[in-house]
C-alpha cells in the first residue's frame, strides 16, 4: 500500500493551498522512516501574509451571528466523522500512533471540540448590571487574530482544541503545527472551508521554531496559544509579553498517580497503564510518578508486569497493534538515555528497557527515589517510575515536590480521603479512580510551570475573548463646575 501523503501544498493561506517558500520539511512515517511527504516551511513574508489574511477576514466573521458561526463548526465536526477512517490513517502515518488509537482518540476528540463549541456559540451572553437609574452591561468580544502553535503528539486534536473556541468567539487563527507532524492541520483547514468558513479565518503555516517565533510577534497577532514543552513555553510567553498579547500555555508535566492500599488493584493497574503507555507514553498529562503505598506495592508491580508483558507492539496500521514507535530517532534516544540514567541511579527495572530502533517497550521502574532523573524530568516516552510511600501527608508533600503541575490522580475506595488528597495536590487537571480522560465538557490545563489558561469546556471561552464593560447613563450628567 502506498504511504504517499503529499498534500496539495504545504501551507493554507486565505482559503487556499499555497506552497511554502522556506526550507524543506521532510515528513517521515515513524514506523519505517520512509518519507511520506515533502513540505516547505513558510518564509517570514508568508507568515506575515497569513496573519494579514487573518486580520482582514476577522471583522466580517465576527459580525456574523453566533448561531451562524456555530453552524460552521458543527458542520466541520460532521465532515470529520464521515472521513474518520481516512483522517485517522493520515494521523497514524504522521505520528506513528496505532490506528486503534487514532480511530477513537484524535480526530474524534477534535470533532467533539468543534461540536461542543459550535453548540455553545449561541448561548454565550454578557451581563446586565443594574445601578439604580443607570445600568451597565458587558459584551464578550473576540481578541482578533489568535496564533496556535502545536506539539507533535496529538497534532489534529490540538489544532481543533485551539481552533474551535477561538473561531466560535469570532477570532481568526493562524495555526502552526509541529514540524514533526504537519499534515493534519492542513486537512482541518480544508474541512473548515468546506463547512462554510470564510477564506482567511483559519490559516496554516509550517515550520520549525523560528516560524513559531515570527508568528508569536507578528503585529497582527493578539493572542498566542501554545502546546509544547516548558522551555518553549517560557520563550513564547516572554515574546508575547512584549506586545501585551494574551497567552494560553499547555506545557509539560511529571504528574503523580497515587495508589493507596485500599485501591481496587485491577483498576489502579489499568489506570497506570493508560497513564503511561498510551500513545507510546507521548502524552503531556501522563502520571509518570506512580506512588504506591507499601501494602499494595508488591501486588501492584506483579500484576502490572504480567499485563504489560501481553502488549502487542508493531505496525501502527495493523488494527491489532497496541504499542507503536516513538515519533523520531532523536526522541527515542532521549528516552533511552533516561532509562539508562534510571538503571545507573540504582532503580530496579521491573519490565521493558531500551528496546530497538523506533520502538521503546512499556518500561517500569521500582525502588526509585524522588531525586532520580526518572522521577524528576519529563521523559515523554513509555517510562513509568514507581515510588513507595507510607502515609498521606508524606505522599502529598512528595507529589507536590515538582515545578510541574499539569495533572494528578488518586486511587482509593475512601471517599473522603480521595477528595481531601485531591484538594491538596498542586495540579490543574485531576482524576479520582480514573486517569487521562479528557472529555470536552471538562476544563483541561495546568498550574505552576505546566502552564496557564484552560482548553475545552465553557472555561476556554474566557481565554479566547475579552470583556467590554459599558456604563449607560439614563439621567442628566452632573459636573462640579
Ligand atoms: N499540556 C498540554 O496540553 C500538552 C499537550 C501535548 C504536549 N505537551 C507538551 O509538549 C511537549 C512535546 O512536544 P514538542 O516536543 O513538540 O514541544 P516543543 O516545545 O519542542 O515544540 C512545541 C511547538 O513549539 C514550536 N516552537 C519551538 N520553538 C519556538 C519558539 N521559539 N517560538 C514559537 N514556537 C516555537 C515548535 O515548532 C512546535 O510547534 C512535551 O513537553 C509535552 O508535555 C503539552
Amino acid at each position: 500500500m502506498s504511504l504517499n501523503a503529499q498534500p496539495a501544498a504545504s501551507l493554507f493561506i486565505n482559503g487556499r493551498p499555497v506552497e511554502g517558500e522556506g526550507d524543506a520539511l521532510s515528513v517521515r512515517y515513524p514506523y519505517t522512516g520512509e518519507e511520506i511527504a515533502l513540505l516547505h516551511e513558510a518564509s517570514l513574508d508568508q507568515v506575515a501574509q497569513a496573519c494579514q489574511a487573518a486580520a482582514d477576514a476577522q471583522p466580517a466573521w465576527a459580525a456574523m451571528s453566533p448561531v451562524e458561526r456555530g453552524r460552521v463548526l458543527t458542520r466541520a465536526a460532521a465532515i470529520i466523522r464521515e472521513r474518520n477512517d481516512e483522517l485517522s490513517r493520515l494521523e497514524t502515518l504522521d505520528t506513528g500512533k496505532p490506528i486503534q488509537e487514532t480511530l477513537v482518540a484524535d480526530w474524534e476528540s477534535g470533532a467533539q471540540a468543534l461540536e461542543f463549541f459550535g453548540g455553545l456559540s449561541a448561548s454565550i451572553t454578557g451581563q446586565m448590571i443594574p445601578l439604580g437609574q443607570d445600568w451597565a452591561y458587558t459584551r464578550r468580544e473576540p481578541l482578533g487574530v489568535c496564533a496556535g502553535i502545536g506539539a507533535w503528539n496529538y497534532p489534529s486534536q490540538i489544532a481543533c482544541w485551539k481552533a474551535a473556541p477561538a473561531l466560535v468567539m469570532g477570532n481568526a487563527m493562524v495555526f502552526k503545527p509541529s514540524e514533526e507532524t504537519p499534515l493534519g492541520a492542513l486537512k482541518l483547514a480544508e474541512i473548515l472551508i468546506e463547512a462554510g468558513l470564510p477564506a482567511g479565518v483559519f490559516n496554516v503555516v509550517q515550520g520549525r521554531g523560528q516560524v513559531g517565533a515570527a508568528l508569536t510577534t507578528d503585529a497582527n497577532v493578539d493572542k498566542v496559544s501554545l502546546t509544547g514543552s516548558v522551555p518553549t513555553g517560557r520563550r513564547v510567553y516572554a515574546a508575547a509579553a512584549e506586545g501585551m498579547r494574551h497567552v494560553t500555555m499547555e506545557l509539560g508535566g511529571k504528574s503523580p498517580l497515587i495508589v493507596f492500599d485500599d485501591a481496587n488493584l485491577e483498576n489502579a493497574v489499568s489506570a497506570a497503564i493508560l497513564a503511561n503507555f498510551y500513545s507510546s507514553g507521548q502524552i503531556c498529562s501522563n502520571g509518570t510518578r506512580v506512588f504506591l503505598q507499601e501494602g499494595i506495592r508488591e501486588a501492584f508491580l506483579n500484576r502490572l508486569a504480567e499485563r504489560v508483558r501481553n502488549v502487542r507492539a508493531g505496525d501502527p496500521l495493523d488494527p491489532e497493534t497496541q504499542h507503536g514507535p516513538i515519533v523520531n530517532a532523536a526522541q527515542a534516544d532521549k528516552i533511552r538515555a533516561a532509562i539508562e540514567a534510571g538503571e545507573q541511579a540504582g532503580a530496579r527495572l521491573v519490565c521493558g528497557g531500551p528496546g530497538e530502533g523506533a520502538f521503546v517497550p512499556p518500561t517500569v521502574f521500582a525502588d526509585a527515589t524522588d531525586d532520580m532523573l526518572i522521577a524528576r524530568d519529563e521523559i515523554f516516552g513509555p517510562v513509568m517510575t514507581t515510588l513507595e510511600f507510607y502515609d498521606e501527608d508524606e505522599v502529598v508533600r512528595r507529589a507536590n515536590g515538582t515545578g510541574f503541575g499539569l495533572a494528578a490522580g488518586v486511587f482509593t475506595q475512601d471517599l473522603t480521603r480521595a477528595h481531601r488528597v485531591i484538594s491538596r495536590l498542586e495540579a490543574g487537571t485531576c482524576w479520582i479512580n480514573a486517569y487521562n480522560l479528557t472529555p470536552v465538557e471538562m476544563p483541561f490545563g495546568g498550574v505552576k510551570l505546566s502552564g496557564l489558561g484552560r482548553e475545552n469546556s465553557a472555561a476556554a471561552i474566557e481565554h479566547y475573548s475579552q470583556l467590554k464593560s459599558v456604563y449607560v447613563g439614563m439621567g442628566d450628567v452632573e459636573a462640579p463646575y
